[in-house]
């Protein structure tokens, strides 16, 4: 009965929080089962042989102690030191395997965990800040990795030695080994209910530190901004809040552990104290000799390490359960749009459909964005939307790019539906997206022109920039197409990005073209040069364009003004100057106004 109380106790002591989920640990480690099993039987020779040696030393120090006979102590002086030698073979072998096996599932987390990241749906990255994401990936990974490797080589070798050690002392003495028993569940029990207050204290921890991260890494992302409204003061006075609210949870958490720690180490010094003195009153009673009070007293020794290495891996434990089931969470996440999978075409003449498209953004699931839409993209025409900021835009690009599904109705290609459609196919092959502020990744210009057809040959990458009017700029850096762009692109101008981006684009020879034009000014000779790649590239092809020039829209075959989510006027440039409405006074407006931008 007593057995049953501390194994109930024991499991509740360790047992993780409820977000660590042990089936995917388990098939995390499954490839390495071999090795894992190699080291555990490692550990437990390790363990086997720290039980035996108090044996063997007794032994020793009774013969020393006794008859003192040579052949007998160099017996028993030559089985100590195979022992020694043993053990530590066996523990070179099992940090060893233990360390390969450890790295090994790291990456396979890592690599899973990132694979997961990048297939979540784009509303997942609305709601959660960078930072805090690649926060699993780095240092919760780290954590969980250096746990999982302590609890199995220490916790296991321990807690093996521990049973081991607590047999040989029942056989050495069941009076001397009963006496220490009692103290035992009511130790536990305190460490029990202490441990789940360090993990959920543990978990906030951690929470705060991701936040912190992410507060972090957007600020420094957005360095320009905070430098042009002179905000660092209070930048730093808000990261400088979080810091301080970590700081004093960790403090509580590490006196905590303190507490937990050093209760431990009374209680095991507590023990040695004891058999000394019962072992001593035993003695004297001669039904223990002095080569087994040696035995008993190592024995104790061998616990008292084990319990109090394991209460400073406790305090790892917590750490490395909620550092795992903060990966975990992201690990296994089933994307509501798949990256990949679902019908292809095997022609494109690129005409989409909206039909009754109602449409709100998961984040913000009460505010209906589109409301009954419809709306027809020609194949190989080109449909300008323009209208005031908010009005709906750049949902209908995300929405043809099926970044979001509608909430009802449905975006049809060439009369498909195109959730029925691959989405990877559907992107990279399908539908090209110029975004005129464009995002250049930091690496040389002719990975960045490549982005889209990794396979693209350096000619093709030439033909591609001279089209779109890069190749010349390019040339003239002093390292050509091997010259590095800043982390984005910082050392190209404007119109500079902008014509690598159509490169890359004319690259991936798209069938459907959205344009999210900028709506920043640029000199005359720069416009001049992005509006002549613009039309090489678009030429023949179906061309969304979220406009924002007079002289884009002027040349669409289709304008649809969007007002609320809804197409308030649709028609060419002509038709509906004629008509006199909204289109007509938003060109007057801005005519007079800022001369060509239209919104
Ligand atoms: N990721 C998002 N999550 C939640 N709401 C969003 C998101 N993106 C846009 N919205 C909201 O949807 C509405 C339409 O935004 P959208 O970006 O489509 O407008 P737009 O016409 O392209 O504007 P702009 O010309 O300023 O880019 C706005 O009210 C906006 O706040």
């Amino acid at each position: 009965m007593a057995y049953m109380t501390y194994a109930i106790l024991i499991t509740g002591f360790i047992y993780p929080d409820r977000g660590f989920n042990w089936a995917l640990f388990w098939e995390l480690l499954r490839p390495d089962t071999f090795l894992l099993a190699a080291a555990v039987l490692a550990a437990i020779a390790v363990a086997f042989l720290n039980v035996q040696i108090p044996s063997a030393l007794g032994q020793l120090v009774n013969i020393v102690t006794t008859t003192r006979a040579p052949g007998e102590m160099r017996a028993s002086a030559l089985q100590l030191a195979v022992l020694y030698l043993a053990q530590a073979t066996f523990t070179c072998v099992y940090i060893s395997l233990l360390g390969m096996v450890g790295e090994r599932f790291a990456e396979r987390v890592r690599n899973r965990l990132f694979e997961s990241l990048l297939r979540q749906d784009l509303a997942f990255f609305d709601t959660r800040q960078s930072g805090e994401i690649v926060s699993r990936l780095s240092g919760d990974v780290q954590e969980f990795k250096s746990s999982f490797k302590q609890v199995v080589s220490i916790g296991l070798r321990n807690g093996l030695q521990a049973v081991g050690s607590l047999i040989s002392m029942y056989l050495v003495s069941p009076q001397l080994t009963s006496y220490l028993a009692v103290a035992v569940p009511l130790v536990i029990a305190v460490g029990t209910s202490l441990g789940s207050l360090l993990r959920s204290m543990s978990k906030d921890g951690q929470a705060i530190v991701a936040d912190a991260n992410g507060s972090a890494s957007e600020v420094i992302g957005n360095i320009r901004t905070v430098r042009a409204f002179g905000m660092e003061d209070r930048e730093v006075n808000e990261y400088s809040s979080l810091a301080a609210k970590c700081r004093t949870l960790y403090i509580k958490l590490a006196f905590g552990i303190g507490v937990f720690t050093a209760g431990s180490n009374l209680f095991v010094n507590s023990l040695v104290l004891s058999v000394i003195y019962f072992g001593g009153k035993l003695m004297d009673q001669g039904t223990l000799g002095a080569g087994n009070l040696m035995e008993f007293l190592v024995c104790t020794q061998t616990i008292q390490r084990a319990l109090s290495q394991t209460s400073v891996l406790f305090g790892q434990l917590v750490r490395g359960t909620s550092s795992g089931s903060r990966v975990f969470e992201y690990l296994d996440r089933e994307p509501i749009i798949p990256t990949k999978g679902g019908m292809t075409l095997s022609s494109v003449d690129g005409d989409i459909e909206f039909v009754r498209v109602t449409f709100s953004y998961p984040s913000r699931p009460e505010q209906a964005v589109l409301r009954h839409f419809d709306l027809r993209l020609k194949a190989g025409k080109k449909t300008a939307l323009c209208g005031p900021s908010g009005a709906g835009k750049s949902t209908i690009a995300n929405l043809v790019e099926r970044f979001y599904d509608p909430t009802e109705g449905a975006v049809m290609l060439d009369g498909h539906d195109i959730r029925t459609l691959d989405p990877q196919w559907l992107r990279s092959k399908v539908i090209g997206y110029v975004n005129q502020e464009p995002v250049l990744f930091a690496t040389s210009v002719l990975e960045n022109i490549r982005y889209g057809r990794p396979d693209a040959t350096p000619e093709e990458v030439y033909e591609a920039a001279r089209k779109a009017n890069a190749h010349q700029f390019i040339c003239g850096f002093p390292e050509g197409y091997d010259t590095v762009v800043g982390e984005r692109g910082v050392t190209l101008s404007g119109g500079q990005s902008q014509r690598i981006a159509i490169a890359r684009a004319i690259l991936t020879r798209p069938r459907i073209l959205i344009l999210d034009e900028s709506s920043s000014a640029m000199d005359a000779e720069s416009e001049h040069l992005v509006q002549e790649a613009l039309d090489r590239l678009t030429k023949d092809k179906t061309v969304l364009v979220i406009a924002h020039r007079l002289s884009t829209i002027r040349n669409a075959d289709e304008i649809a003004v969007l007002h609320g989510g809804e197409v308030v006027e649709l028609g060419t440039h002509r038709e509906l100057l004629r008509k006199q409405g909204v289109y007509a006074n938003l060109v007057k407006h801005q005519l007079s106004g800022e001369g060509g931008y239209v919104v």
